[in-house]
């Protein structure tokens, strides 16, 4: 599958992200985690477009000015995830009633899932963006209080993730679901494949 001779056939992923992990898998790729530590806060006036392709592009470019030497010559990406509803980014919950009040936002209605993924590769960084439309089902405070109570909305832009529990009150989605997850592989083997560095 691997096109160029990279020492290892390894990427270097930007993320702490379990999830990006699992979908690079998917397409047979391992990885070495690199993750980098930027500022994510949203800059006046920027969408919640614009501020996932900042995000996804920073983070790569954080992660190639930090590597060691030995490891330059190798693919790095990184990905960034926002939720967005009416053009309101909503991010990860700091805490359980921030994740209570996005939860009841968002239900009985249509938002966005904004994943950007950037790739750093030969001194330059290529970003390509998945957005998906996501219809979520009414939830009564009985159904969200249960699934707090699990944990699972923790670490996860919109305080959800499609592929836990969540997924059941999902109705149904107009574009990506790995996109949704936190990695769209469409766009990131499309980067990838450009660069030669997979030939799937
Ligand atoms: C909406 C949604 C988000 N998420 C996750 C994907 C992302 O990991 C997370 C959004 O946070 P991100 O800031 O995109 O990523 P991260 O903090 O997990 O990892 P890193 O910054 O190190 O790359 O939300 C799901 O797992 N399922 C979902 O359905």
């Amino acid at each position: 599958m691997w096109k160029n001779n990279h020492k290892n056939s390894t990427i270097i992923l930007a993320s702490r992200s379990p999830r990006r992990v699992e979908l690079l898998k998917q397409i047979g790729l391992d990885c070495k985690i690199f993750p980098a530590d930027i500022d994510e806060s949203q800059l006046l006036d920027e969408s919640p477009v614009q501020y996932v392709t900042r995000l996804a592009r920073e983070k790569a470019a954080a992660c190639t000015a930090l590597l060691a030497e030995e490891y330059l010559d190798y693919p790095i990406l990184a990905a960034d995830t926002t939720v967005a509803l009416s053009g309101m980014v909503l991010g990860k919950p700091i805490d359980d009633d921030d994740a209570r009040d996005m939860l009841n936002k968002l239900a009985a209605g249509m938002h966005q899932v904004h994943t950007a993924v950037a790739l750093s590769f030969n001194g330059a960084i290529e970003v390509l963006l998945s957005s998906t439309n996501v219809e979520m089902m009414p939830l009564s405070a009985e159904q969200i209080e249960k699934y707090i109570a699990t944990g699972d909305h923790r670490d996860k832009a919109g305080s959800y993730g499609i592929q836990g529990l969540a997924g059941a009150w999902i109705k149904r989605i107009e574009g990506s679901y790995t996109g949704v997850m936190g990695l769209p592989i469409f766009e990131t083997a499309a980067l990838l494949r450009k660069h030669c560095i997979i030939t799937i």
